[in-house]
């Protein structure tokens, strides 16, 4: 090999220390492209579940824990393409040779990457089968499905927007978003593949600073539309709400008026990008069974019903309002009350659907007696998360550092106060999970190539490559390697270092 002859040629003299040794030895295993790595959010949503199902308004909005996607290229001679699923303990290679192209390259099947699929064709779906059914044999019947939606999410897009020429690379996804808790994890990871591979192709252009919006729009809808693609394979019907939110990000209003059809999904680029408290009951719930719990309600009840889904499509139309005024500004105590109190109503109202849970009403208790902000619980309910947007007023007089300033406006600091380490123990021994997080922020990024200018002596940038970002520890650890946690430290605002993002 070319570069490691010149390598092994260097004269040993002019080295220089373990810095200059690091770079060649990087640079000895060197694939033919460099590494790199793309992210997206998951979401919450807001304001006006289940009403949706009814015709009414709602409004979901991107959170700061993220799925990360790295890809890294082997060497031509390996005909492989691996996926490392660790959240999910999925670890799967294929040898690209065998892969059903001839299927996906016939006649009236082959797709264009700006071809706008939104169905699944059975017939490919059945060419991968053979594929598919030979992952993870040992396994539970409940996990392989997780395995299996995965899997056929990754090779639908791979075969779709691939050729059989496409590099063997490896695929390692890491993701901060519980699975399974309704923020959206499935739609995230979605969102990395299709960007991913988009990438890979070369079919988009940017992100860069420059880009004109229109063009950065298109290149968020194609991500977004492939997105829908791939989970249609891990979910079957889905509404298209989560992955738009996972490209877009920021918040979205939606509603679907004809169900027979995909909501109307507007953005909400005013939407402010609040502190969040989001708290997993770990509680697993089912979607189906809590909106049909509502339809029972609706047939049994229909006056009242109808008077609770209305009064929450009034909660959702005067947030909506609230935030399309001129003069709104997410910094004054008043408007963040008002945000806050339509929460407090809008759980209020669920409540009365029946679709809370003891363990929602008891995490709503102990945020309510820390006097931390205003609650609600967040999607179908019946198990799943609460949120919370946090009143900046209730965490001033408590810092557990001095000096540190509690900022009254968006992605004010909340992380080292102590009511909310209290907060935190409090759920913790209750077997909650609570995690900090910031409504409303970026969409799919990239950080090409996969390194960070973080200060850790490498020349160059320190390089994420497999190993370290399978060794990270926890959501903390992959959120220091992938370039978060440094700008954490001071404000704990989520400015990625490196990553670059289309803008709406
Ligand atoms: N971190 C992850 N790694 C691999 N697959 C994931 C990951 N997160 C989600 N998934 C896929 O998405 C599915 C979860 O979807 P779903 O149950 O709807 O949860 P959510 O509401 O969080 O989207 C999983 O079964 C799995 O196939
Ligand atoms: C209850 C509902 O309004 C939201 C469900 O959200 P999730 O499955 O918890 O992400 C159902 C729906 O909109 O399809």
């Amino acid at each position: 090999m070319s570069a490691n002859g010149n390598v092994n040629g260097v004269n040993k003299g002019a080295v220089n220390g373990a810095t200059e040794t690091a770079r060649r030895q990087r640079k000895m295993s060197t694939p033919l492209m460099p590494a790199f790595m793309v992210s997206a959010p998951g979401k919450v949503i807001v304001y006006g579940e289940h009403a949706v199902v009814h015709g009414k308004p709602a409004i979901a909005a991107a959170i700061s824990l993220r799925s990360y996607l790295l890809v890294t290229f082997l060497s031509k001679s390996r005909r492989t393409v691996s996926l490392r699923f660790p959240d999910i303990g999925l670890d799967h290679t294929w040898n690209i040779d065998e892969l059903p192209w001839a299927t996906f390259s016939q006649n009236g099947k082959k797709r264009a990457y700006y071809d706008l699929v939104n169905t699944l064709d059975p017939e490919l779906m059945d060419a991968l089968k053979p594929h598919i059914a030979t992952i993870s044999p040992g396994l539970s019947e409940d996990m392989r499905k997780v395995h299996h939606s995965s899997a056929s999410a990754f090779l639908y897009l791979f075969l779709s927007l691939g050729s059989p020429k496409s590099p063997p690379c490896v695929y390692t996804l890491r993701s901060t978003i519980p699975i399974g808790a309704g923020l959206g994890s499935s739609a995230s990871i979605a969102v990395c593949l299709s960007c991913a591979l988009l990438m890979q192709i070369r079919a988009l252009s940017g992100p860069h600073q420059d880009q004109p919006p229109d063009e950065s729009r298109i290149q968020i809808e194609r991500i977004n539309q492939w997105a829908f693609v791939a989970e249609m394979c891990i979910h079957g019907n889905p509404s298209g709400v989560d992955n738009t939110v996972a490209s877009r990000g920021k918040a979205v209003l939606f509603q679907r008026m004809d169900y027979n059809k995909p909501p109307v999904v507007t953005s909400l680029p005013d939407f402010p990008e609040l502190p969040l408290l989001l708290v997993n009951t770990r509680q697993s719930r089912s979607t189906h069974t809590e909106v049909a719990k509502v339809a029972v309600l609706r047939k049994q009840h229909p006056e009242i019903t109808n008077l609770i889904l209305d009064a929450i499509g009034n909660v959702t139309e005067s947030a909506h309002n609230l935030i399309s005024k001129e003069s709104f500004d997410s910094e004054d105590p008043a408007t963040l009350r008002h945000l806050g109190e339509l929460c407090t109503i809008n759980h209020g109202l669920l409540v009365s659907l029946g679709v809370s849970h003891p363990k929602l009403e008891r995490i709503r208790e102990l945020i309510d007696g820390a006097g931390i902000g205003w609650t609600k619980l967040t999607g179908a309910g019946g198990g799943g998360c609460a949120i919370t947007i946090v009143n900046p007023e209730s965490l001033k007089e408590t810092q557990a550092e001095p000096g540190q300033r509690i900022r009254l406006h968006r992605r004010a600091s909340m992380h080292k106060t102590e009511r909310l380490v209290k907060l935190s123990h409090a759920l913790e021994a209750e077997g909650f999970q609570m995690f900090q997080t910031t409504l409303a922020g970026d969409g799919v990024g990239v950080l090409w190539p996969a390194v960070l200018q973080n200060g850790s002596g490498e020349e160059g940038g320190e390089e994420i490559d497999q190993e370290k970002f399978l060794r990270a520890d926890g959501n903390e650890g992959i959120e220091r390697l992938v370039g978060v946690a440094a700008s954490k430290q001071f404000d704990n605002s989520d400015v990625r270092e490196g990553w670059k993002f289309w803008g709406m």
